[in-house]
């Protein structure tokens, strides 16, 4: 490891002094002129991963939802998944060295994490639509190169589809090919053999609309469209040929407005859906005869998935355990669906989908979504052996569940929710069970609910535990939320420190529109009028209950 040459190729990725940014729950973020010498030093972290782990680990250059003018980084760890969390310690004592101490910080790492310098690496990368993100990624590969790493630039794809090929790398093509012709192949053809079983598809009328935020789905949906045509028809809005990306448009502003977004032309009971900026968020909507907006979001999503693998389970006879994940966002109705109707246990974890990810390994099979609707199902390696076992040897109805739930095992990203993977596999659900969007709104329905950010001096004073739903700090903050949401129906609140931008969040759900209003606003003035002594925002940062509402 030279790191002189180190320092020397540093000087054209030169970081502002003083400048401080943190590997958050998303990897890096912020304005893309900020990012080049983090770019590049994710690129020598790459490295010492990949030489630790003795896999391939991957770069992925990409803002997500954020607007147009952001962009970040996130690396993947060998099976696809989020980085360890001492590795994001790594990273941001890493992006925040000053120019001199990048050699000691980058030995230090070595040196905590016993990497063998001797040991090849090998770097994948990938990249969304941005106008930064070329030449970031060029960066990036800067910074592997420097530091003797081999890599591969996979150009464009979405971020699920790099979680894919570093998976499929790592796992010697057990789990795939890792290129995206074999992605497309695998997903496609699982989901071609599931349609060829439902009663009402094969005459090509199946059709759904689109709206890919002006992103990289588009493009990585015109590219796989042919290998799918058979069982889907898709027809792409906000394509990317005018509009910005994510602007009015996109999952994650269709789920915040809960309005249907720009450039998209609606029906009524059109099925339509959205994916975010980097393809791996989907949610469903549609519009009723009288005009009114349905959202389908994360939890209806789980929800249909995980009642249908159940069923699945039944017809094979297969006594299996199946869990679904779900955060603190997830509405009260579909926890209570889930556990009460469908019998199925839920367990609520810290919001990122690291965490999800982690908890629904633990089940043979685990669904996991966060509300906004990014999740996938995870199946154990024994179950997927075992289920793909009974599918050649078992026959009639039971060989027949036994087969479709083998497509399903291929045609979900067991390494990251994929917006493009969800999309087959609702569509193929809905198929098979000859479900309308209206059907599978009406399975249960949501509580109102709501969410606020609120801008305050330091979001750091609210520490939160049991999942987030309850806050430690400061002081009486539980208490007073606790005093206002049991006045309401079946009403729910909790406040948290965002982990991705500088806000607090405020959700709030209730039995109705009114309770709701009064629960939300209450508790997300807390600071500005409560009692000063429990005050989360301290009376000097005051803000009139107005603003709280008017953020989102
Ligand atoms: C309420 C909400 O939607 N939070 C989002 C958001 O996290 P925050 O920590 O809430 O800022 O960004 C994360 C990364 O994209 C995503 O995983 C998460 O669901
Ligand atoms: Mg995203």
């Amino acid at each position: 490891m030279d790191l002189e040459a180190v320092s020397k190729r540093s000087a054209f990725h030169a970081k502002p002094q003083g400048l401080i940014l943190q590997y958050g729950t998303a990897g890096f973020r912020t304005n893309a002129q900020h990012l080049d010498h983090i770019m590049f030093r994710m690129g020598l972290l790459a490295v010492l991963r990949s030489k630790q782990t003795r896999s391939t680990i991957g770069v992925m250059v990409t803002a997500s939802h954020n607007p147009e003018e952001d962009n970040g980084v996130k690396l993947v760890d060998p099976l696809g998944e989020m980085l360890a969390p001492s590795w994001e310690e790594h990273a941001t004592r890493l992006a925040s060295a000053e120019e001199q101490d990048l050699p000691k910080v980058l030995a230090a790492i070595v040196e905590r994490e016993a990497v063998d310098p001797q040991q090849t690496a090998f770097i994948v990368v990938g990249r969304d639509t941005r106008p930064s993100s070329e030449k970031l990624s060029q960066s990036v590969i800067d910074g592997v190169t420097v530091l003797g790493g081999q890599f591969h630039d996979y150009g464009l794809l979405t971020t699920p589809q790099l979680h894919y090929m570093v998976y499929c790398r790592n796992s010697e093509g057990r789990y795939g090919q890792a290129t995206i012709e074999g992605y497309c192949q695998k997903l496609s053809r699982a989901f071609v053999e599931l349609m060829k079983q439902a009663s009402c598809s094969g005459d090509g009328s199946r059709w759904v609309k689109v709206d890919c935020a002006n992103g990289i789905g588009a493009l990585k949906l015109k590219e796989m469209e042919h290998y799918f045509r058979q069982g889907l028809s898709v027809l792409l809005f906000n394509d990317g040929t005018e509009g910005r990306l994510n602007h009015l448009c996109g999952a994650d502003f269709v789920k915040s407005q809960q309005k249907p977004p720009q450039g998209m032309a609606m029906k009524p009971g059109d099925r339509c859906c959205s994916f975010d900026g980097d393809a791996d968020r989907i949610v469903y909507y549609y519009c009723d005869a009288a005009g009114r907006f349905h959202l389908i979001d994360g939890d209806k999503i789980a929800t249909l998935i995980s009642s249908f693998l159940k069923e699945l389970l039944l017809e094979i006879g297969e006594n299996l355990n199946i869990g679904v994940v779900q955060t603190a966002y997830a509405n009260g109705s579909s926890t209570r669906y889930l556990e009460e109707v469908m019998k199925v246990p839920v367990y609520c974890t810290k919001t990122g989908v690291k965490h999800l990810h982690h908890k629904a390994q633990e089940f043979d099979i685990g669904v996991y979504f966060e509300a906004n609707g990014h999740g996938t199902a995870l199946f154990s390696e024994a179950v997927e052996a075992r289920i793909k076992r009974l599918a050649q040897e078992l026959e009639d109805e039971k060989g027949r569940a036994a087969r479709m739930l083998a497509s399903f095992i291929d045609l979900f990203n067991q390494a990251a929710g994929d917006a493009i993977s969800d999309m087959l596999v609702i569509e193929a659900i809905l198929a098979l069970k000859g479900l309308s969007v209206q059907q599978w709104d009406a399975i249960y329905a949501d509580l109102p609910n709501r969410q606020l950010k609120v801008k305050v001096a330091d979001r750091r004073v609210i520490s939160t535990t049991d999942a987030e739903r309850q806050a430690v700090t400061p002081p009486g903050l539980q208490e007073a939320i606790n005093d206002l949401v049991k006045k309401y129906k079946l009403a729910r609140a909790f406040v948290r420190p965002s982990g991705t931008e500088d806000v607090v969040r405020v959700y709030a759900e209730a039995t109705s529109q009114v309770s709701w209003d009064q629960s939300t606003d209450r508790v997300g003035n807390q600071g500005t009028q409560g009692r000063s002594k429990h005050s989360v925002f301290g009376s000097h940062h005051g803000f009139p209950l107005t603003s709280v509402n008017t953020v989102l």
